[in-house]
């Protein structure tokens, strides 16, 4: 699978081609329109991501992997150039759209792929850097991730027969183990990968018909060496309406920076 760590090390400086997911629904957000276009700081989560990305020097413009029913996007400005390309059923689907589209502009297999959650829009820009730079280092690629810092629990459920509007369902969860966090790692985007071994191992997981909530994870059932780098906590994913006060007040306190 793919070249020699020597074959990339001796190439000029690849181009980092950056892609923003934002093909999804936001069924656990639960708005009325998909979270991408949630409104922060009077800017949609994609606009204040692709914000983002172009803060990096590595950046210049920027693949938007949108719905095939989208009809926001091509309605906003964003602060770099973008083009774009149709989503999948999954989030790994629509990776594989944008990579398809990523090839077919003569990128290079030793190029860089950026895959970046357009519901990540507090990523710090130091961060894009640090994972583009420690992906040029690497034959496959590298992530962000945040090393887990809460005690981690399995459950077991049972079923109740009370009225109690607490117990969902008539189901209550109880803890059943404590997992050992020492080497747990909570993933985050962006994720940047040599496009000829991404091409591959998302083949891979389309021919094996595999479930995958990130790319990084298709290298690891190849057990193909992708690098953990470090990311700052304040990358969170908007995910649960919940995230929005977090995020919003991440966002403002970024802002409030030098
Ligand atoms: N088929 C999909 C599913 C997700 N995404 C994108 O992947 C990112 C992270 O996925 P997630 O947080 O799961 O977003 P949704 O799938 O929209 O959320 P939900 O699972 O709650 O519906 C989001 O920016 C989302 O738009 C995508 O491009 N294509
Ligand atoms: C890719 C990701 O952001 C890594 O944590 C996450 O898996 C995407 O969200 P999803 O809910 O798993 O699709």
């Amino acid at each position: 699978m793919g070249h020699s760590l020597k074959y990339y090390l001796m190439n000029p400086l690849p181009r980092t081609y950056a892609m923003i997911v934002a093909a999804g629904r936001g069924s656990r957000f639960g708005a009325s329109v998909a979270k991408q276009y949630t409104q922060l700081q009077d800017q949609t989560l994609l606009q204040l991501s692709v914000a983002r990305l172009a803060s990096s020097k590595y950046i210049n413009q920027c693949l938007l992997v949108v719905a095939e029913d989208d009809i926001t996007a091509r309605t906003l400005d964003f602060a770099i150039p973008v083009y774009y390309a149709l989503g999948g059923v999954e989030r790994w689907q629509s990776v594989q759209a944008g990579v398809s589209a990523i090839g077919s502009t003569g990128a290079d297999d030793s190029d860089l792929v950026l895959i970046h959650d357009a519901a990540r829009p507090a990523v710090p820009s130091h961060d894009i850097d640090q994972v583009i730079k420690a992906a040029l280092l690497e034959p496959y690629g590298a992530i962000l991730a945040t090393p887990v810092a809460d005690t981690l629990k399995t459950s077991y459920i049972k079923s109740v027969t009370t009225d109690n509007l607490s117990d969902k369902n008539n189901q209550r969860y109880y803890a059943k183990r404590t997992i050992d966090r020492s080497s747990m790692w909570q993933a985050q985007t962006p994720q940047v990968f040599r496009l000829g071994a991404l091409k591959k191992v998302l083949n891979y997981v389309a021919e094996h018909q595999l479930t995958i909530t990130d790319e990084a994870s298709a290298f690891e059932y190849l057990d193909l060496p992708i690098r953990l780098v470090t990311g700052s906590r304040q990358n969170i994913k908007l995910t649960y309406p919940d995230d929005a006060l977090l995020l919003s007040a991440i966002l403002t306190a970024q802002s409030d920076q030098p």
